[in-house]
């Protein structure tokens, strides 16, 4: 008996970052939306715990204890005295170290896929509190849809989304790492006042509407200086979506995808076939959003 679980990415429409705190996190306003990019984790009883990973970035997961899906798996086995002896894939669709929450939507995924296949049946609140102790984005991908994060990320209040946005995602060719970005923005801001992070009320305003114009105008990421400084190419794909009439283009969370917000469905493809001919990125995708959580298939 197997089970599998679709977890999608995310890209932070705001991302509003505070000074430093003592435990190094920094407080965040981070308003998450699920976007339709998946990885599929799949769990199967077996002798010991092992990962697989499939997909075009699979040589970059790491396939040891540290695989935020495997780390899901033994925390829930510790907490019930079980033996995590489970056979984990991951199928990974969603790019590696990309700003797009891949390794969390694995741990999550992985997190749901045994507490099905071992009956031990946690109460969503327990499912929560083990995804804040894998990772600050963790709970995001558990939830899906869109939510407020604050504390580090981790606290989620859901948001309502009245209709669809459709986004283009440009994948570059190598990764950003998380706490670079983080210590990239601590050197920038040094000296200068930091105020703490709140959301935009016309940001929430243009979710709840589902009005495209208005989230282009409010999305804001308060790493995007950082990321940029750390790989400066980045400012050429944003430029190549923005002339290919993309309504806002960002960097995706720490980066380095940049996501680009376009006005329908077809307008999305027509900005993904111009970001893949401009030479300024590895590959575009196309993905809507709204997406669900992590999902028993
Ligand atoms: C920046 C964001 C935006 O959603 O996502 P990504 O771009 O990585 O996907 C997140 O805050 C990333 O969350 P996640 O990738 O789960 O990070 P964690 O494992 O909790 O932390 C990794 C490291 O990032 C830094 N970190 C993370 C979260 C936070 N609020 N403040 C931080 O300073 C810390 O240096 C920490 O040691
Ligand atoms: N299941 C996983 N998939 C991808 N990366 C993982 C996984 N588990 C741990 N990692 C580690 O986490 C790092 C960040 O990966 P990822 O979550 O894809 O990016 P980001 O934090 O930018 O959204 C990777 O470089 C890798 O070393």
């Amino acid at each position: 008996m197997s089970v599998t679980v679709r977890v999608p990415a995310k890209v932070n429409v705001q991302l509003a970052v505070g000074g430093a705190r003592p435990d190094g996190y920094h407080d965040l306003a981070n308003v998450f939306l699920a976007v339709g990019l998946y990885d599929e984790i799949t769990v199967t009883p077996a002798g010991e715990l092992r990962v697989t990973c499939s997909g075009p970035d699979a040589a970059q997961v790491p396939l040891d204890r540290t695989n935020l899906a495997a780390r899901a798996a033994l925390t829930l086995a510790g907490r019930r005295g079980l033996d995590a002896a489970v056979h984990i894939h991951i199928a990974k669709d969603i790019p590696v170290a990309g700003g797009m929450a891949g390794g969390s939507a694995d741990g999550a995924g992985a997190l749901v896929a045994c507490d099905r296949l071992w009956g031990t049946r946690a109460s969503r609140e327990e499912l929560l509190d083990i995804c804040a102790e894998l990772g600050s984005d963790v709970p995001f991908s558990l939830v899906g849809g869109a939510a407020l994060g604050t504390g580090r990320g981790e606290r989620l209040e859901t948001l309502e989304v009245g209709g669809s946005f459709h986004w283009v995602f440009a994948m570059a060719g190598r990764g950003l790492s998380t706490p670079a970005v983080f210590r990239e923005f601590d050197r920038l801001a040094e000296g200068l006042p930091v105020p703490g992070p709140v959301a935009s009320q016309d940001l929430l305003d243009a979710l709840a509407k589902g009005d495209a114009a208005a989230l282009a105008a409010a999305v804001s990421n308060d790493l995007q200086p950082a990321a940029l400084s750390l790989f400066p190419e980045l400012a050429g794909t944003l430029a190549a979506g923005r002339s290919a009439g993309a309504l806002a283009a960002l960097v995706s969370g720490s980066g380095p995808t940049t996501a680009f917000l376009a006005s329908d469905a077809a307008a999305a493809e027509r900005i993904a076939g111009s970001l893949a001919a401009s030479g300024t990125c590895r590959t575009a995708r196309v993905a809507p959003s709204p997406a669900p959580g992590a999902t028993v298939l």
